[in-house]
């Protein structure tokens, strides 16, 4: 039977990275969208970005909305302090069950609570759960559609505090309108976008950073 590409990555990942070595899991991926079949992966340059903001934030408490296949999780995870947690959710359980061996081949599955489930359905379960008070950071890459919804549900629930970080992916393509124009024009936000391109490709995208200013 035909493999689907989330095994086909995690197969490079397995061939072509060291075990417990993130840095090697990350830089395998990034090569097989490069040079094989492209993934919808936040990939290096808007990587980088990421990696900037989780390193300024230094969160105790991150919440991921899209999984995929763990790249994204297994970068802000290899840089979270000792005991910080990050909760990742992801829909669909092919790509969970994928992510869940590349973020253990990177070293990283105490530093990650991956869920299976829909983020509106999740959401307001984070606290009874997962004793989570409010997050710190926020990834948002999961449906597009969702990212307003989600972060209004995260303000309903008490679970952004003043100070916490919001950071969106495809901002720009595929775009997430709504979105972009609640967090830049509401008084309870401060917000910044970082240019960059979609990944592994020349197509404008970017990142936007919204403080919740409470
Ligand atoms: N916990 C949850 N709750 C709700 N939905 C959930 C979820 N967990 C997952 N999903 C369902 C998300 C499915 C993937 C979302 N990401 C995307 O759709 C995405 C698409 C592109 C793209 C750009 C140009 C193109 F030509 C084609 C594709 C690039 C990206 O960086 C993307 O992140
Ligand atoms: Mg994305």
């Amino acid at each position: 039977t035909q493999s689907t590409r989330p095994q086909r990555l995690l197969g490079a990942v397995q061939k072509n990275a060291t075990r417990g070595d993130p840095r090697s899991v990350v830089q395998a991926i990034d090569q097989f969208c490069r040079q094989k079949e492209w993934a919808m992966n936040v990939g290096d340059e808007k990587g980088c970005i990421l990696d900037s903001v989780v390193s300024e934030v230094n969160p105790a408490t991150v919440l991921e909305l899209g999984t995929y296949c763990g790249y994204s999780t297994v970068r802000i995870a290899s840089l979270l302090p000792p005991h910080a947690k990050l909760i990742t959710l992801e829909f669909n359980p092919d790509f969970a069950a994928i992510a869940r061996q590349v973020i253990a081949w990177a070293g990283l599955e105490d530093k990650v609570h991956l869920i299976e489930g829909a983020s509106g359905d999740w959401i307001p379960k984070m606290t009874e759960q997962f004793g989570v008070k409010t997050f710190d950071l926020v990834f948002l890459d999961h449906w597009k559609d969702r990212y307003l919804p989600d972060t209004m549900l995260m303000e309903e629930c008490g679970l952004l505090r003043k100070g916490s970080i919001l950071l969106a992916d495809n901002v720009i393509c595929p775009g997430t309108p709504d979105y972009l124009e609640y967090v830049r024009s509401s008084p309870r936000y401060e917000s910044q976008y970082f240019k960059s391109h979609l990944e592994y490709t020349k197509v404008e995208d970017g990142l936007e950073k919204s403080v919740f200013l409470g």
